[in-house]
């Protein structure tokens, strides 16, 4: 049987500094099953609306008990009888995904995840009184950080750096390695879930001070035996990192990667819910980890999507994004079929080390990776036909009772929602600008590379010929994958040259190679070049490179961006010259809020200084007063200003004396200005503000960053290099101190030695006022963040290992 992926969204609640003017999503319609519209502006008209329909839609005031009720308590009878549950949140980040899976501490903030167990165990119980069943709960928990597989139940300092491998069983995705926990009890539960938590990567970013950076994935195995005769099946809950756009995150350098990665994923899951809908022959599915570990479409049994969006105008263009994406999931189509129940001595090995057991060859298991599910159905049913004893009942709770009327022929792939009662206006996916994010691959077409001649094979073709075309089609197309945002031509792959290419791909992804390393650069390339961010696409590229000695090809893709990107700034700084030289001429007594790491003020820097703390001797940084700044300023002033901040002069005489400027230069001349530009700030998202001048406010800023013997700084990396020659110079139990801090991660701040959780958070909040790429680079600097001072950084310092 099959049904489709059950899509329901969730509007969050107003946030502390948003306000209801800004509100935008309306949870709409109200048929006998509640709301089922989410409604929204057009970006660029704001007179029209586009309404998207899904099987629910819960506004604001929605409370977490019924989310549970009406959207996971169903499942949990399904899961019982046998059927796979799947259930996975999406959404932009900071939108409420971690509070709805995981939600708060006390009974009525608990989330689905916390409920779903309660339910299980209460379910459980209720099923062994009659004596002849037992329920056996397991569960493994792990996070997909950086598109590498991480144990929740193992501590960070305990993972291995390249993560747990993951393998195909049988159909099924596994990960090798993993830890299977027993829980017996609720409790049980709530204590490995909680501990486990604590291990998950998360972050202070602009829009979350909790950000989620990676996905997490909770498997909860229920077996049930009954005499000889056991049945498993397994509750998949997933709460997804929310995609983010790096244009208004001000991420810094390991929030861009991580970002990237995670951004990167969603696209590849966009991709692969794209192919679905238009039936391709190929779904990428091997392209990131979660995408494997997902199956969406490729999994048995019964799919909840929680798409949950924020209510305000701030979030508009992403939560048009992942409207789109949800509209397309709610297509996909899924077999709803329950696992087969195999007898103890079938069992063999597999139990409990994360593999499968060999009964789960029951041919009900079976999937066709890489293949849509229409496509492969017929095949499929087959199969389950002669097989399955009973055939699977497909509960209408699943079924899509208000299917939109088919789109008509006018507005070709909006892939918006049409609600027959509700008139819609297209929503015009026509510009960049509209729908931004990874939501819309199709609208980036496919040059005519390798893969789309590869495509059409010859059934006659000689093996020979395939074979050379399938590696052509894996060397240089896949290389290539960053003009290819969208996934096929569409055009029919022979089924040979289907098989190889899968070979292959496997053949690159279980090597882990440098090759595939370098793929994943492309790839994030791509994905910031699609989102307009170049400078980063520009590094990607750049880190790609050394994986493909010899493409020229790449080569000259990144002679261009830099070109580009280079031309385009030009035009900016030839105009913020002028700018900067009117604005030279007056006193530079503008607040700066950049990179002031620790939100005081200069002259409360002075008092500190005064204190004498212990561990003055750990910090090799020289505190240089303003005025010292000031002075230098007015040396450099005597070069034009946009010229000494290109060559990123420090305005320090004694940097100067060891670094002396190199020769004045004709600023207008364009050579310079191309060269100079690419190590300016190129992720600078500071746009707003002219570069030239923005660059020396940001030194102006943060006296207390200058390093003794820095080199001026040369390029986007120049906090990075002071904190690193920082730390060069500090203690290891210091530099271990100031590590974990700088993570901005609670739940690792908390365990220093007299912090506790309260006081974590209070240090994550005050790091998160600063900006995004604040750091705390000497123990000083922690004693004066709020509500730390001399004796905690001792307690916590002597708390670490030396
Ligand atoms: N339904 C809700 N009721 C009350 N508060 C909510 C609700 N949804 C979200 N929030 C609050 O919004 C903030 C962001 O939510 P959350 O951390 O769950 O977002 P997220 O989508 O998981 O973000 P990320 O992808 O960055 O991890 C949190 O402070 C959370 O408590």
């Amino acid at each position: 049987m099959s049904g489709s992926v059950r899509v329901i969204a969730r509007v969050r609640p107003l946030l502390k500094g948003e306000i209801e003017k800004d509100v935008i999503v309306e949870a709409a319609g109200d048929s006998a099953d509640g709301k089922t519209i989410v409604r929204i502006p057009n970006p660029k008209k704001e007179s029209e609306s586009f309404s998207f329909q899904f099987n629910s839609v819960y506004p604001s005031g929605a409370s977490q008990q019924t989310i549970f009720d009406n959207e996971v308590a169903p499942t949990v009878k399904h899961l019982f009888k046998g059927f796979d549950v799947t259930l996975f949140a999406y959404g932009v980040t900071g939108t409420g995904k971690t509070h709805t899976m995981r939600g708060g501490k006390s009974l009525q903030e608990r989330g689905v995840i916390p409920r779903l167990l309660s339910n299980i165990y209460r379910k459980a119980r209720k099923l062994e009184k009659d004596g002849e069943t037992q329920v056996e709960v397991t569960m493994s928990y792990y996070e997909i950080y950086n598109d590498r597989v991480y144990d929740l139940f193992e501590p960070p300092e305990q993972r291995t750096p390249a993560g747990l491998p993951i393998r195909d069983n049988n159909g099924k995705t596994v990960v090798v390695g993993l830890t299977e926990r027993p829980c017996t009890t609720l409790k049980d539960f709530e204590l490995s879930y909680e501990q486990a938590n604590a291990h998950r990567s998360t972050s202070a970013t602009k829009l979350n001070a909790h950000s989620s950076r990676s996905h997490a994935i909770l498997r909860v195995k229920v077996a049930q035996t009954t005499g000889d005769e056991t049945r498993i099946s397994t509750a998949s809950a997933i709460d997804l990192a929310g995609s983010e756009d790096n244009r208004r995150t001000d991420n810094n350098k390991d929030r861009l990667v991580e970002s990237a990665s995670i951004n990167k994923s969603l696209f590849v899951l966009a991709q692969c819910v794209e192919a679905i809908s238009k039936k391709q022959a190929r779904i990428p599915y091997r392209e990131s980890k979660m995408t494997r570990i997902l199956s969406l479409g490729q999994n048995n049994g019964y799919t909840v999507m929680i798409l949950n969006l924020a209510p305000v105008r701030s979030y508009h263009l992403d939560t048009l994004s992942s409207l789109n994406f949800a509209n397309r999931t709610k297509k996909i189509e899924v077999n709803e079929i329950e696992n087969q129940p195999f007898f103890r001595e079938q069992a063999g090995k597999g139990k409990g080390d994360g593999t499968v057991p060999k009964s789960y060859n029951a041919p009900s298991m079976h999937r066709q990776p890489l293949r849509p599910k229409l496509l492969s159905q017929n095949s499929h049913l087959d199969e389950v036909t002669t097989n399955v004893a009973k055939p699977a009942r497909q509960f209408s709770v699943y079924s899509d009772q208000s299917k939109p009327p088919a789109r008509p022929s006018s507005t070709p792939n909006t892939g918006h929602a049409r609600a027959s009662t509700i008139p819609i206006k297209s929503p015009k996916r026509t510009s960049s600008e509209a729908i931004p994010s990874f939501g819309r691959p199709s609208k980036f077409s496919r040059p005519n590379g390798p893969t789309n001649t590869a495509a059409p094979a010859d059934p006659a073709m000689s093996k020979d010929a395939i074979e050379a075309l399938i590696e052509r089609k894996v060397t240089e197309a896949l290389a290539d994958r960053a003009d290819q945002s969208n996934v096929s031509s569409g055009d029919p792959i022979s089924a040979e040259v289907q098989k190889r290419l899968e070979a292959l791909e496997k053949r690159v992804e279980g090597k882990e190679t440098e090759r595939a390393e370098g793929l994943q650069y492309l790839l994030m390339a791509k994905q910031h070049q699609v989102r307009g961010e170049e400078a980063s696409a520009l590094k990607m590229y750049q880190l790609a490179l050394p994986h493909f000695p010899g493409n020229e090809k790449l080569v000259r893709k990144v002679a261009a961006l830099q070109e580009k990107i280079a031309m385009k700034k030009g035009g900016e700084r030839l105009m913020q010259t002028t700018n900067a030289i009117v604005e030279e001429a007056e006193p530079m007594e503008k607040p700066l809020a950049r990179r002031r790491p620790l939100g005081e003020e200069d002259e409360s820097y002075h008092e500190v200084r005064g204190e004498g703390n212990t561990y003055e001797e750990d910090d090799d940084f020289v505190y240089r007063p303003r005025t010292k700044i000031r002075h230098a300023q007015s040396t450099d002033r005597k070069r034009p200003l946009a010229v000494s901040a290109l060559h990123g002069c420090k305005a320090d005489p004694e940097t100067l004396t060891k670094h002396p400027p190199p020769p004045e230069v004709d600023v207008s001349s364009e050579d310079v200005i191309a060269s100079a530009l690419p190590r300016l700030h190129p992720q600078s998202t500071n746009r707003s503000r002219p570069l030239a001048i923005s660059a020396l406010h940001e030194r102006d800023a943060a006296p207390e960053f200058l390093v003794k013997h820095s080199p001026p700084p040369q390029d986007d990396d120049s906090s990075e290099d002071e904190l690193a020659s920082a730390l060069i110079s500090q203690t290891p139990r210091t530099k271990h101190l100031l590590t974990i801090i700088n993570t901005k991660d609670v739940s690792q701040i908390k365990l220093l030695k007299g912090v506790g959780a309260k006081r974590a958070e209070a240090i994550v909040n005050c790091l998160c006022d600063l900006e995004e790429d604040a750091r705390v680079t000497s123990l000083k600097e922690l004693g004066k963040l709020k509500g730390v001072g001399v004796k905690t950084v001792e307690n916590m310092r002597s708390g670490l290992v030396a």
